[in-house]
């Protein structure tokens, strides 16, 4: 049974997986090596606190539901029955973070990572108990959407991913069960083959990025949302889809390197909205607006689309 969870890495993702975590009644604490995170995911907290009322997501018994932070890590993760780690996507980074809570949590804690898409396997060779590891793959903005991908690696016990799939089902989320430890799972499986050629549209001049985006988000976003790729062929007709990939698949991108267009704005530090540029500019008076305007529509979609509304 879990009741005591350990975040480490308060990041983009931290700060709103905790709220999400005790609101569903769990005991949470905190922590990050760096002192700023913790201040910044502090007035993170609240914010996604108002957006998980207006989800009508009902607060928890008093006294259960707690967010505590920490800047100590054996603090952090002492008693705690499932630990996310939630640092940076690097293996060495995530490895070091292993190592250091492998002597101080008892061996049937579960450890669980967020990582957007390195194997479980690679990373369960940095830990002495691999079968109590678990890819545990949420999406941003956690506190908002639902789902949340579950990932075992070639020592995980079933149990560990049963354990976590009970877990995301109590607190009212929806897991997914990926069936084999491949890269970036499947969800960003699928969302890098959209990037990769929504990218190479963009560099090679075939559309702005600004009509990419109207293109993507209101003939394929807002459709996908109710009808999911599988139903999408039926509906489109398994024929029509045989007779365009005959010819589209072979021009479609298949490039396995990372785009020229990203390596110059990221050696720039042009990396979106953390930075103020990226593929678009973002003064901060326009950052928190447009999060807000983002979380209101969220959180009207959703609704909507659990007949809500
Ligand atoms: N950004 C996104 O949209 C998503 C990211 N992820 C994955 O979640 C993980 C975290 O991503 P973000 O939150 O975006 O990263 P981030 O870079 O925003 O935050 C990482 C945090 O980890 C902290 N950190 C670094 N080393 C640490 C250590 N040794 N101990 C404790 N804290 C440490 C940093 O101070 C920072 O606050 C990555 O594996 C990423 O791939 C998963 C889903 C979505
Ligand atoms: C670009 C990108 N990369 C990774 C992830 C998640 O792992 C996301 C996301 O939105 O969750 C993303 O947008």
């Amino acid at each position: 049974m879990i009741r005591r969870i350990a975040i480490i890495g308060l990041g983009t993702m931290g700060p709103g997986m905790a709220a999400r975590l005790a609101r569903g009644g769990l005991q949470v604490v905190a922590y990050d090596v760096a002192p700023a995170a913790i201040e910044r995911a502090r007035s993170m907290l609240s914010v996604a606190e108002t957006v998980l009322d207006a989800l009508a997501i009902a607060p928890p018994p008093a006294g259960v539901g707690t967010v505590r932070f920490t800047d100590d890590l054996g603090d952090a993760v002492s008693g705690a029955d499932l630990i996310i780690e939630n640092v940076p996507e690097n293996i060495s980074v995530k490895g070091d973070v292993y190592r250091a809570i492998d002597g101080l949590i008892a061996s049937d804690t579960i450890v669980a990572s967020d990582t957007s898409g390195i194997p479980i396997t690679k990373l369960q060779e940095h830990i002495s108990h691999p079968e109590r590891m678990v890819g545990m793959h949420w999406s941003n903005p956690p506190h908002i959407i639902p789902m949340i991908e579950v990932i075992a690696g070639e020592t995980t016990a079933p149990q560990t991913v049963a354990t976590i799939r009970d877990l995301i089902r109590s607190i009212g989320l929806l897991p997914v069960v990926v069936k084999k430890d491949v890269p970036g799972f499947v969800e960003n499986r699928v969302l890098y083959a959209l990037l990769r050629e929504a990218v190479d549209l963009v560099e090679r001049g075939v559309i702005d990025p600004e009509d990419l985006d109207t293109c993507v988000s209101w003939g394929i976003g807002y459709k996908i949302a109710v009808i999911g790729p599988m139903a999408l062929l039926d509906m489109a007709g398994l024929d029509i889809y045989k007779s365009v990939s005959s010819f589209l698949n072979a021009d479609l991108s298949n490039r396995d390197d990372v785009a020229p267009m990203v390596l110059e704005k990221t050696n720039a530090s042009k990396f979106g909205i953390k930075s103020g540029e990226g593929m678009f500019s973002y003064t901060p008076e326009q950052t928190k607006a447009l999060q807000g305007e983002r979380a209101r529509k969220l959180v009207a979609v959703r609704r909507i689309l659990e007949g809500r509304e």
